[in-house]
């Protein structure tokens, strides 16, 4: 098994770091993983001048998965498009063709009070979130910024075809069908054609998952629901954007954006895996950052890239010992957490537990 591990920018080294010390357990156990670190985002930026060097990217195609922290900052946000840290990450899900983007929303029973909403809301919950990851408004064509002042014109493309809408409608269903068989289809078809599509795709394919009720709702409606009464989703399949947006949604619903995972996969099995969060400038560097959306990030890949579900298994239930004796990031942090734990006291609870 060979993993890249990219760690990127802000809080991601501090994070993946964590990760890194939980995969060093399983390796003195005699598990063979190689790893191979490169520069991503904006620490690529600075030291090449570029944000996805060849070398990076060369690394995450021949690797079997990639383990990605987050990228980006103030510091990069005047810089012009293409070398934009958050370039890399679109760069390597279009490149390495991962567009099937599962994240999990999960309610540990040990954070039902880390939610911002009420726990007989939360309790229990168990979503997953499908996001199609290649295409959509995000890599549109034409795109860009026209004219000159007062009268400048910024203009993006939602793009889908049929056959990228196809492969994650089957990601859905086929995830649908593992789970709980039901499957929320969620567009913005009484406006835009490129989601009328979709739905016309949707109810096209459903009849070869009979076992699976196939259900459709507007985003707007979708996203009141979520913090309505969340635990009527089981699978929401959707397109790029809107699955940005939601899952950031549902990660409030867990207690934290800190503790949300993702799985970027492509039709063989290979993945990409990273927080669904981004690089935290505002607390990177203070060593408060939740490790846990990383670490559980690895767990996922476990189970998706190499079939190992008793090690994802065992991830899940260090992390679980973690919460449940009490540790906690300030960002999960209850009322009966005297003083929250540092990143790194985190990691090493998940260390002692797994
Ligand atoms: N995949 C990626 O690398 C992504 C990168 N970004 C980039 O990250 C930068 C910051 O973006 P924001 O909009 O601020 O989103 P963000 O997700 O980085 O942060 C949003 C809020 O959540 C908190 N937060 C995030 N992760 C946390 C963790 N593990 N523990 C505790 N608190 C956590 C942050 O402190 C902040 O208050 C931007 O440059 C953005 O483009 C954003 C999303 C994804
Ligand atoms: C390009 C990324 C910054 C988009 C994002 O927020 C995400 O994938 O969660
Ligand atoms: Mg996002």
């Amino acid at each position: 098994m060979k993993i890249a591990l990219l760690a990127g920018d802000g809080i991601g080294p501090e994070i993946l770091r964590e990760a890194v010390r939980v995969l060093d357990v399983l390796r003195g156990e005699g598990l063979k993983i190689e790893t191979e670190e490169a520069l991503v985002g904006g620490a690529a930026y600075d030291a090449h001048g570029d944000p996805l060097p060849e070398a990076t990217l060369k690394l995450a195609k021949q690797a079997d998965a990639v383990l990605f922290g987050a990228v980006g900052g103030p510091k990069y946000d005047t810089l012009v498009r293409n070398k934009r840290p958050e370039r890399a990450i679109l760069d390597l899900r279009k490149e390495c063709d991962f567009f099937a983007n599962l994240r999990p929303a999960t309610v540990f029973p040990e954070l039902a009070d880390a939610s911002s909403l009420k726990p007989e809301i939360v309790s229990g919950l168990d979503i997953m979130i499908v996001r199609e990851l290649t295409g959509d408004i995000y890599f549109g064509q034409p795109r860009g910024i026209t004219g000159d002042a007062p009268n400048r014109e910024g203009f993006n493309t939602m793009r889908y075809t049929e056959a990228q809408i196809t492969r994650i409608l089957h990601a859905g269903f086929k995830t649908a069908q593992a789970r709980g068989k039901r499957l929320c289809s969620v567009d913005k078809m009484n406006v835009l054609e490129t989601t009328q599509l979709w739905r016309d795709i949707a109810m096209e394919i459903a009849p070869q998952y009979p076992d699976v009720e196939l259900t459709h709702m507007l985003v707007d409606n979708c996203a009141m629901q979520l913090v309505r009464n969340p635990r009527q989703f089981d699978v929401v399949v959707t397109g790029n954007m809107f699955g940005d947006i939601l899952s950031d949604e549902a990660s409030m619903l867990t207690g934290s954006i800190g503790m949300l995972p993702s799985a970027s996969l492509d039709a063989n099995g290979k993945g990409l895996y990273e927080p669904i969060h981004g690089s935290a400038p505002d607390i990177a560097g203070k060593g408060i950052a939740n490790p846990l959306a990383q670490i559980l990030s690895m767990g996922m890949m476990f189970k998706y890239t190499f079939g190992r579900t008793d090690i994802s298994d065992r991830i899940e239930k260090a992390v679980r010992s973690a919460l449940a004796a009490g540790l906690r990031t300030a960002d999960i942090a209850s009322k009966t957490t005297k003083k929250p734990s540092t990143t790194s006291e985190i990691g090493t609870a998940v260390v002692k537990a797994i």
